[in-house]
């Protein structure tokens, strides 16, 4: 007491001694994550392998996909992007973290991803816990179910084109196809899950949802950033924290309310049949209102922009290059004589070149392009020949391994060509566009059927051609965990095709 009493009595002092006592324990923090952490021996940027700010100020810019890359050309194949994580780029590393057995669990960066207070399929770390929920689901999502809704996709298809052709005047008046793709892969989750449309598509009125679903990027960035903030950001006096997580808050209870009208139509959604029918195995019990609603806001999250940013990536990148154009189009002509025909999706998933177009734009454009982090809870983990410590967190991200220039040449190049040769293994062992193993994209069936029905829709009735007014900064992809155009357009003629 008598050696602190003088250092109290003066403020100056006992500040001093504060800022003091901090440097200490930064010098000593940093000295030990540089040169006595299990991971100093990684290579990475200076800052990141000392602090976490590093990833998260690239993450606040939506670029940090593009920085940890930059930090992959840099030093290699497994680079250190946080104190305590690894980036591999290496389809050995893809296999290693989510291929086998039952893949290692979620790191703590999905709690982000929680809508309500519940976990959904997407968030839920626990492995046991996820089997059981994801069980629940998995019939809905077989090919044979999803293909059976092929037919009302296609109206909702021809809906979303009758509205492009409109607005086009023959050709004549740039149209911005960005808005309606997004529309049409909302009203196919919307109608996927509630059985109801959403209007946007007959009406051109953008749904509340859509904003409510870009808020929830925000929301997710902010939660990740500082987890307490999820509870009371709606309450907070600065409007760029308040307004997402408000209209964050909207939509939940428009979700909740929906669960609560609909689990007793006999005519609901086969989505929320599954989910409402039978219990839960790992919960053991039916899940209630506010569960299945977390369910359904995460089905319209993930499956809504991912399916749309693809699609616009896909046309830009196809307009652009005269040669791929025409070759698309020739395709299409022999396919489908009549330009209005959305195809069969049976003949669609065989149109080869179509198709070998649609890998390239998810190979080219993951709209997934970050690390999807999992944890290390075994001390006995070797990820490509790395012996990994327990509690490390661990990922590759899809912007850099559908960038490996020794599997996929000229990566930055659109080159559909490279998904036809008579050997593609190689290609498609370093895929991991809809993910990997027990946690991958469970509603690739939905996605790809999308896909297979829009392009060839799209390219055999329009002649397209891009207005000036598309930059290529627009297009430059950024990374709010799902990744999109920076400008949100591409303004296109689009004149009906003979
Ligand atoms: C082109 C479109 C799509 C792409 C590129 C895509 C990609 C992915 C990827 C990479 C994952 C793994 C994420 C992670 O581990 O963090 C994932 C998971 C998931 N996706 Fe998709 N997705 C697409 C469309 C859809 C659609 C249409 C739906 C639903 C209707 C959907 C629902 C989900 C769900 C629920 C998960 C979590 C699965 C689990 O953890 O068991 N996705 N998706």
């Amino acid at each position: 007491m008598a050696v602190i009493s003088p250092i109290l009595d003066n403020p100056l002092r006992a500040l001093g001694v504060l800022i003091a006592a901090y440097l200490i324990y930064s010098v000593g923090k940093y000295t030990y994550r540089l040169w006595f952490h299990p991971l100093a021996g990684y290579p990475g940027p200076l800052l990141a392998r000392v602090s976490s700010f590093w990833a998260t100020s690239h993450a606040r810019k939506l670029r940090r996909a593009h920085a940890i890359q930059e930090a992959h050309e840099q030093y290699g194949t497994v680079v250190r992007v946080s104190p305590n994580e690894l980036s591999f780029s290496s389809p050995a590393a893809l296999k290693d973290i989510y291929g086998h057995g039952q893949g290692l669990p979620k790191a703590d960066f999905y709690k982000a991803g929680k809508f309500t207070t519940e976990d959904s399929v997407f968030s839920v770390r626990d492995r046991g816990q996820h089997a059981g929920r994801r069980s629940l689901m998995a019939k809905t999502y077989s090919q044979g179910s999803i293909w059976g809704y092929a037919p009302l996709m296609s109206e909702k298809i021809v809906q979303a084109l009758d509205q492009l052709a409109i607005r086009s005047q023959g050709g004549t008046q740039a149209v911005n196809v960005y808005p309606w793709f997004h529309f049409l892969a909302l009203d196919v989750v919307f109608h996927f899950t509630l059985n109801h449309e959403s209007g946007t598509l007959r009406t051109g009125e953008e749904h509340p949802i859509i904003r409510e679903l870009e808020a929830f990027q925000a929301a997710f960035a902010w939660t990740a950033l500082l987890p307490p903030i999820r509870s009371i950001g709606r309450f907070l006096p600065w409007a760029t924290v308040r307004e997402p997580f408000t209209l964050l808050h909207n939509w939940i209870e428009f979700c909740v309310e929906i669960v609560r009208r609909e689990r007793g139509n006999d005519k609901r959604a086969a989505v929320m049949t599954s989910l409402t029918e039978k219990p839960d195995t790992w919960l053991r019990r039916k899940l209630t209102d506010v569960e299945v609603a977390e369910e359904l806001l995460a089905i319209m999250f993930a499956g809504s922009g991912t399916s749309a940013n693809t699609i616009v990536f896909l046309i830009w990148s196809v307009v652009r290059d005269k040669d791929i154009y025409n070759k698309l189009k020739a395709e299409l002509r022999g396919v489908a004589p009549d330009p209005k025909d959305v195809p069969d999706i049976t003949a669609a998933n065989k149109f080869p070149y179509t198709n070998a177009v649609i890998m390239e734009a998810l190979r080219r454009f993951p709209t997934i392009p970050g690390s999807q982090p999992r944890i290390a809870i075994d001390d006995d983990l070797v990820v490509d020949g790395h012996k990994i410590p327990r509690g490390t967190v661990v990922g590759v991200q899809n912007y850099s391994i559908h960038r490996d220039p020794g599997i996929f040449p000229d990566p930055e190049r659109f080159i559909p060509d490279r998904w036809l040769g008579s050997d593609t293994s190689k290609q498609r062992a370093a895929f991991n566009g809809f993910g990997t193993g027990p946690r991958a994209c469970i509603g690739r069936n939905l996605a790809m059927m999308e896909l297979q029905l829009v392009v060839p829709s799209f390219f055999r009735r329009f002649d397209v051609g891009m207005a000036p007014s598309t930059t290529d900064a627009d297009m430059v992809m950024t990374d709010g965990f799902s990744g999109g155009p920076a400008g949100k357009s591409l303004n296109l003629y689009l004149e009906e095709s003979r």
